[in-house]
C-alpha cells in the first residue's frame, strides 16, 4: 500500500473508531477483520489514540491501520511513529499538509468543495476524504464534482450509513465510504466484538 489511492481499494468501508481505552484496540481490530475488513482509522481523540495504534500494528498486522482526525502539529509525525500506514485529516491547513506529507505515509486529507479539492489536486492529490459528506451535498454533490474533477476519486465519510452506503458506493468517483457506524463506543465498551463483527461483515458486502 503506497498511494492514498490504495487506501481507497482497501475495502468498501474504513471504520472511523474512536477508542477510549487501548485494550480494546486489538480486539475491535479482529473483529473487524474476521467480519472482512482489513483496515481500521483510529481517530486522533482520545489520550489512549496512539496506544492503540501501536498495539493493532504491532499485533494485529493484517489489519491496515490509519490514523484520523489528524488536526494539530505533531500528530501526523506521531502517528507514523506509533505505526499508522495512512493518515486521514477532516480538512487541511498548508502546515497540515506539509507535515503530512512529511512523513512519507499516503493520506486523505478532507475537502468539503470544489476549490478545496483543486487546491489539493494542485498538490498532486489524487484521493481525498469528502467530509462532512451528507451535509455537504452528498452523493448528489460528489456526481457533480466528477464533471469538473475527474481524476479524483473520494472516501465521503460524515452521515453514511448502511442504508445510504451503496449509493456512494455506486458512484465511479467514490473508491470506499468511512464511517463510525461499525464501532459505536456502547459495543466497545460492553466487549461486544461479536456484533462488532457481525457488522463488520455487512459492511464488507457493501458495494
Ligand atoms: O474525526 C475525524 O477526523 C472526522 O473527520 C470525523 C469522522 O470522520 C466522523 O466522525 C465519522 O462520521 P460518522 O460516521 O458520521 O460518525
Amino acid at each position: 500500500m503506497n498511494t492514498a489511492s490504495d487506501v481507497l481499494d482497501l475495502g468498501p468501508v474504513v471504520p472511523v473508531v474512536v477508542l477510549e481505552d487501548a485494550e480494546h484496540a486489538v480486539p475491535t481490530a479482529q473483529a473487524l477483520l474476521r467480519g472482512g475488513i482489513s483496515t481500521i482509522e483510529v481517530t486522533l481523540r482520545t489520550p489512549a489514540a496512539l496506544s492503540a495504534i501501536e498495539r493493532i500494528a504491532a499485533e494485529v498486522p493484517e489489519v491496515v491501520v490509519g490514523a484520523g482526525t489528524i488536526t494539530e502539529r505533531g500528530q501526523a509525525q506521531r502517528a507514523a511513529k506509533a505505526g499508522a500506514r495512512y493518515l486521514v485529516t477532516p480538512g487541511f491547513t498548508e502546515t497540515l499538509l506539509d507535515e503530512v506529507d512529511d512523513t512519507g505515509l499516503p493520506s486523505l486529507p478532507g475537502v468539503s468543495t470544489v476549490s478545496e479539492a483543486l487546491r489539493l489536486a494542485e498538490r498532486g492529490a489524487r484521493a481525498l476524504k469528502f467530509f462532512p459528506a451528507e451535509p455537504s451535498g452528498g452523493v448528489p454533490a460528489l456526481k457533480a464534482f466528477a464533471g469538473p474533477l475527474p481524476e479524483l476519486r473520494f472516501c465521503p465519510t460524515g452521515g453514511i450509513t448502511p442504508d445510504n452506503a451503496s449509493s456512494y458506493l455506486a458512484l465511479p468517483n467514490v473508491g470506499c465510504v468511512g464511517g463510525s457506524w461499525l464501532c459505536p463506543r456502547d459495543l466497545l465498551a460492553a466487549g461486544e466484538w461479536e456484533q462488532v463483527e457481525t457488522m463488520a461483515r455487512q459492511a464488507a458486502q457493501l458495494g
